[in-house]
């Protein structure tokens, strides 16, 4: 991982919040193949900033470098002013395929305890912050099952828990209900907005659900194709609390899916 650029104050964004994702000059290859070719980015503490990119874009390779799990060629990635060397202890990630994320022969709490190990916390602080995080997304009655036990959504709600009770400040999610039915969809996206607007915490949302990017964000990143840079950033300018109905059918909603859907480039393609 290329460290270029020097150390610098952050600047204030929104409503006078610090950046607790700066991401400068971000650059990724495999091999000859340039995915990421300039990505620079912020994201202001306590933002729910959407990510909405093709598929095969690079959403993948961006959030996996973000997060310190993957090296780059070149470019900067901070969060909360800390140049990314490895996984922060101030970040979650939440992943699109929670079978291969959880793992089976564990029960739910097990689950959900597992990363805590890494965090200088006591056992009873952890199972504490694993009732926790389980209650909150609705599944204090299932801890001693095993995944495999239970629904899709089910355990994509253990993989969010597992992520909170580490107590980001910043959470990664990367199309996180990509995999589960249209209904479960919808709860999921609501109780992902619930738990933003309950925790001090910030979220970036990767989606290529020009729908969902929409309904949750507070701005939206909209990414090129290969090699990928950044198209545009759109604000977001919709009330809270969302309402997957009454949201859904404001005129600026039907104005914004029209824009994401021109930036993504779907018009000039057909
Ligand atoms: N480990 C790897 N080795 C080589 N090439 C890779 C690797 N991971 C991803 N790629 C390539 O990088 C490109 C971007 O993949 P990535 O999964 O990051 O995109 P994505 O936008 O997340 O895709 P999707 O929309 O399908 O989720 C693809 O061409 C892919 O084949």
């Amino acid at each position: 991982m290329t460290e270029t650029a020097p150390m610098r104050a952050p600047s204030a964004g929104p409503e006078g919040r610090e950046p607790i994702l700066e991401v400068e000059g971000l650059r990724k290859s495999y091999g000859r193949e340039l995915v990421l070719e300039d990505i620079s980015v912020r994201v202001f503490d306590g933002e729910l900033v959407s990510i909405v990119g093709p598929s095969g874009c690079g959403k993948t390779t961006m959030l996996r470098c973000l997060s310190g799990l993957l090296p780059f060629d070149a470019g900067t990635v901070r969060v909360a002013g800390q140049p990314v060397t490895g996984p922060p202890d101030t970040l979650g990630l939440v992943f699109q395929d929670y079978s291969r994320s959880l793992l089976p022969w564990q029960s739910v709490e097990e689950n959900v305890r597992l990363p805590l190990r890494y965090k200088a916390i006591s056992k009873k602080e952890a199972a504490g912050r694993a009732a926790e995080a389980l209650d909150s997304v609705g599944l204090s009655a299932h801890v001693r099952k095993k995944p495999w036990q239970l629904s899709g959504g089910m355990q994509q709600r253990v993989a969010i828990a597992r992520a909170l009770a580490y107590h980001p400040r910043l959470l990664l999610m990367d199309e996180p209900f990509a995999s589960v039915d249209a209904q479960t969809r919808v709860e999921l996206e609501d109780l992902t907005l619930k738990l933003w607007e309950e925790r001090d915490m910030t979220v970036a949302f990767v989606t290529h659900d020009i729908d969902e990017a929409i309904y949750l964000g507070g701005r939206i990143v909209v990414l090129t194709r290969t090699p990928t840079t950044i198209r545009e950033v759109m604000p977001v300018d919709l009330s809270r609390p969302r309402d997957q109905i009454a949201t859904k059918a404001t005129e600026e909603f039907a104005r914004l899916r029209a824009s994401v859907f021109d930036a993504l480039g779907h018009r000039s393609a057909a």
